[in-house]
């Protein structure tokens, strides 16, 4: 059973309790390019009370340096060392899990951040932004060359997905021996500033249905994105909290982890979802309708 916050002592007591504060970013701190009201001041009030900070996002479009880029925009404080997305954790699981050899590429559905993290970390790539791949000609298999040095298909949320990108990413898939399919992350939907709208996990089930086989995916709930945040930040399990919109990403992530769980309401998770008849089988420690309304903690 969760425990629902709803009054100033309910929000100190949770202030006191956890030194470390994992964030989601995406239905948590905004919705696309707009704040949840609140935010900035409570991410705020963690700061001054000496909290440390993450932000743990599962959005692969951007890099870490230009997840910065658009804190700063919004206004928010935030240190590229905080951020944690998952285009970064997977080329850290490339890099140093796989370990590709320096011949080897990784062929990319996916956007700018994603191959700006691959780059950081000395991982060649095709596809991704190449111009090549953003036709809407009809793809044809006699003009197409395979690169038999491509070992890896990545894919994250690319909102230029097309047939060509899809077919190539398949090529690979089935006819270069052994190639990895990874995925940034499985979210079914992106909460948009509008509404909803697909997300990183509907851009890769199409070849998921073709292959008739699941990737390795990178991003929350994974315990690889856990792992690259337990190698860089070193929390304390027992006094971190994690604070997320979605329960089978977010949540599910908390507790695989071993860390606390605070639901927020302003993301993709309603209450219905929680207290309804079919309420989700995943039971957050916590749940709060926004996390600006930490804003009236008891001083
Ligand atoms: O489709 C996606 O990639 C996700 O919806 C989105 O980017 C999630 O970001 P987060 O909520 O983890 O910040």
């Amino acid at each position: 059973m969760s425990s629902r916050l709803s009054t100033p002592s309910d929000y100190a007591q949770l202030l006191d309790k956890y030194d470390t504060w994992m964030f989601d970013c995406d239905g948590v701190l905004w919705q696309g390019d707009k704040l949840i009201d609140g935010a900035v001041e409570v991410l705020q009030l963690l700061r001054e009370r000496n909290k440390k900070i993450l932000f743990v996002t599962n959005n692969a479009t951007k890099s870490r340096k230009s997840y910065k880029t658009k804190f700063d925009h919004l206004g928010v404080e935030a240190h590229v060392d905080e951020i944690f997305g998952s285009a970064y954790a997977t080329a850290v699981y490339i890099s140093s899990v796989l370990k590709l050899p320096k011949e080897k590429k990784v062929y990319v559905i996916g956007m700018a951040g994603l191959e700006e993290e691959l780059s950081d970390e000395g991982i060649a790539y095709v596809g991704g932004t190449d111009p090549i791949d953003k036709t809407l000609e009809p793809f044809s298999l006699e003009n197409f060359e395979l690169d038999t040095n491509v070992v890896a298909v990545v894919c994250g949320l690319d909102t230029t997905i097309n047939y060509t990108k899809l077919s190539k990413a398949f090529q690979y898939l089935t006819r270069n021996p052994g190639c990895q399919f990874i995925v940034t992350n499985e979210d079914s939907t992106y909460p948009s500033a509008h509404g909803l709208l697909p997300g990183a996990g509907a851009i890769s089930a199409p070849l998921r249905y073709a292959l008739g086989k699941d990737p390795v995916s990178i991003g929350k709930p994974a315990k690889t994105m856990l792992d690259c945040i337990q190698a860089k930040a070193h929390y304390d399990p027992s006094r971190t909290i994690m604070v997320g919109d979605r329960l089978n990403t977010d949540i599910l992530f908390g507790q695989a982890g071993g860390i606390s769980t605070l639901l927020v309401l302003t993301g993709i998770t309603s209450e219905e979802d929680i207290t309804g008849p079919n309420a989700s089988a995943i039971v957050p420690d916590f749940v709060i309708s926004s996390i600006g309304d930490f804003r009236s903690t008891e001083k």
